[in-house]
């Protein structure tokens, strides 16, 4: 029997031999390998948390003791080692575990959003909430070194660094990389604390070698005192973190597990705000993992992927990269998942990688555009929410040329609830002065890329969804900026949008088959709406808007707005995502599971008119008695 099978939950690592734990970590090291190279999901993290992980659970006793993964990608091994073994296969299928922390799944879990550079803030919270009820609590939070980089994990860290009595142990997982190398003063210090072990091994190195080569000089006494004097000085407490007043304990070799419960076991024992600084390699014990540069394992993601609409947006951004040397790109520690890497190939000048710090990514870029540059910045749609103040009021209220180009825009799936880019064309059409532009296809991409980047004095805003980009959808004419693609009739005018174009045409066609006239178009730029949009909508019978975002503000919401400020009085339905936090399964499930599809929303547009029509012969006066039919 494996050592994992006897493992029910965290109290049965207690009682486990040294041996039986090395057999452990290999044992998880195994399942995480077949497992996720089947499923997906974040291989490189969770290979290097294994011994980490472990000490987490010998040493605390959670969940008493509350355990916080900043991300929560990393958190595989946890799960195994909290009775979720049996069920690991089921990972992130659908109604099957979450590649993240679920609180539904289990008591040992607790944050479940992946936007990362939270963990600290939510530790910071807790420790003070049972240091208020008196409950003798630790709270563990883990956070990478690309977590750091994130402005929030500062703000904790300047209030846990002022609260000397919390019982909050922070454990930074340092391997070096987000997705790739992390960038910035802070990961050069984490590397000179991490390459500067405590004077303590130099003093033991020089006893060893100074006892070996020709000696002629003082006593000895004398020099090991000078050596220790000398050495205390140069690494005297100047680590930031204890030049912020917090405790620190490292670097710590965080695939010893046995050093690491020391670390962990001298950091519970101080009874106040600790740092535990963990040096690991992402994707340790996996040689492929180990040597990937292009980030393949921090997201283990299919072979020979088909072309994405990332990679339409790569190339064209080269193409203007060239053309326009003021066109400057900024990732937020993404540069390859957002199809920035080829831009930064090119133009290795004009790329900013700034970190996880999309804050300070959005408000650098309105430097830049008052610099006279014209910014792109890459982010997935969901990221954009914590930057969202910076884009209002450091962008689009000094009316600056940035061009905001959002992948992985609509329903993602396999990530979650977090991850789910359904907010932005919500969040967004309160901007004053910004353009929304959701292209159909590879084609519109291209077309609206370069549109977007010729504006220069307001925010642009190009979004499309994760995964294989759409066949070009061709119009059949152009009403202002707003492309025909199907025209059959003034039944009904569907207004698909984006990606939600080609299901468009999908629902005209059953709607058709039906007996019912379609139009269907393509607004392109959503924000502002197109005054020709709105004067079309006014020749139909019904006006059905289909969006991948969120209903609540949405597109079909601004739609319907400016059909009634302009008095046109045709009915509206706006189909979206439902406001809810969806469960994981991939894109095409939830799609389904949530009705946009061709056959759910052709279905739901054909009782639209039955009722509509119902309501109105019922509201007709009945001949004989004058009143309304079924009254
Ligand atoms: C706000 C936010 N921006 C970007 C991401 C995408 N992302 C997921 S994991 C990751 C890298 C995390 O690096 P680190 O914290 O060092 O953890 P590691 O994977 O190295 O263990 C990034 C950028 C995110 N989850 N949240
Ligand atoms: C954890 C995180 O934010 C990303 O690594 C996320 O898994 C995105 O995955 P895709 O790049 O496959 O959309
Ligand atoms: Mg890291």
């Amino acid at each position: 029997m494996r050592v994992l099978e006897t493992v029910g939950g965290p109290e049965d690592l207690k009682g486990l031999t040294d041996h039986q734990l090395t057999e452990l970590a290999a044992e998880i090291r195994d399942v995480l390998v077949e497992t996720v190279s089947r499923t997906g999901g974040h291989l490189g993290p969770n290979l290097g948390m294994v011994e980490i992980t472990l000490a987490m659970h010998r040493v605390f006793d959670s969940p008493k003791d509350r355990l916080i993964y900043d991300t929560g990608h990393q958190t595989y091994v946890h799960k195994l080692l909290t009775g979720r073994a049996p069920k690991f296969d089921t990972l992130r299928q659908q109604g099957g575990l979450s590649g993240y922390p679920s609180q539904k799944e289990s008591e040992h879990d607790i944050v479940e959003n992946s936007h990362a550079s939270t963990s600290l803030s939510y530790a910071d919270g807790l420790a003070k909430a049972y240091r208020l009820r008196k409950e003798d609590r630790h709270v563990v939070a883990l956070i990478g070194d690309g977590g750091l980089t994130g402005g929030m994990a500062w703000e904790a860290l300047n209030n846990i660094a002022a609260a000397k009595d919390l019982k909050l142990v922070i454990i930074v997982n340092d391997n070096g990389r987000s997705y790739s190398p992390t960038v910035g003063g802070l990961a050069t210090h984490l590397t000179s604390l991490r390459t500067n072990p405590r004077y303590e091994k130099i003093l033991d190195l020089v006893k060893k070698n100074l006892g070996r080569t020709p000696y002629v000089g003082p006593p000895m006494y004398e020099v090991l005192h000078g050596v220790k004097k000398g050495l205390k000085d140069m690494l005297a407490p100047q680590g930031m973190f204890e030049d912020l007043g917090l405790k620190y304990v490292g670097p710590v070799d965080g695939h010893d597990r046995q050093a690491m419960e020391d670390a962990l076991t001298k950091a519970k024992q101080f009874g106040g705000p600790v740092i535990v600084h963990a040096v690991t390699q992402k994707g340790f014990g996996y040689a492929a993992a180990v040597q990937d540069e292009e980030d393949n394992f921090h997201q283990v993601r299919p072979k020979n992927k088909p072309r994405g609409w990332t990679d339409v947006f790569a190339e064209e951004l080269v193409e203007i990269g060239h053309r326009r040397p003021d066109v400057v790109a900024i990732t937020a520690a993404m540069l390859h998942p957002t199809g920035l890497a080829a831009f930064a190939q090119e133009f290795p000048d004009r790329i900013f990688d700034v970190g996880i710090a999309e804050q300070h990514a959005v408000t650098s870029a309105a430097g830049l555009a008052m610099g006279g540059m014209h910014p792109v910045v890459g982010l997935y749609a969901t990221f954009l929410n914590r930057a969202f103040d910076q884009l209002l009021m450091d962008v689009a209220l000094h009316k600056c040329g940035v061009t905001f180009v959002l992948d992985r825009a609509g329903v993602t799936g396999d990530d979650g609830a977090s991850h789910n880019g359904m907010w932005d064309m919500s969040i967004l059409q309160v901007v004053p002065g910004l353009r929304l532009a959701a292209p159909r296809d590879g084609k519109r991409l291209q077309e609206l890329l370069n549109e977007a980047v010729d504006v220069d004095d307001a925010p642009t805003v190009l979004r499309f969804a994760k995964g294989e980009v759409f066949d070009d959808i061709e119009a059949v004419d152009k009403v202002g900026g707003t492309d025909i693609l199907v025209r059959t009739g003034t039944d009904v005018l569907i207004i698909g949008i984006g990606s939600m174009a080609a299901t468009a045409v999908d629902v005209a066609t059953r709607l058709q088959d039906q007996g019912f006239g379609v139009t269907v178009v393509d607004p392109r730029w959503v924000k502002p709406v197109d005054p020709k949009l709105v004067e079309l909508a006014g020749k139909y019978k019904f006006v059905v808007t289909i969006e991948d975002n969120g209903r609540a503000g949405g597109c079909g919401s601004a739609i319907t707005q400016a059909l009634r400020d302009a008095g046109v009085t045709t009915p509206v339905r706006d189909f979206g995502i439902p406001q809810q936090f969806l469960d994981h399964a991939k894109r095409a499930a939830v799609l389904t599971e949530i009705g946009l599809t061709g056959q759910g929303l052709a279905r739901d547009v054909i009782e639209m008119i039955a009722k509509h029509q119902g309501d109105a012969i019922a509201s007709e006066p009945d001949t004989a008695s004058g009143r309304p039919n079924g009254a």
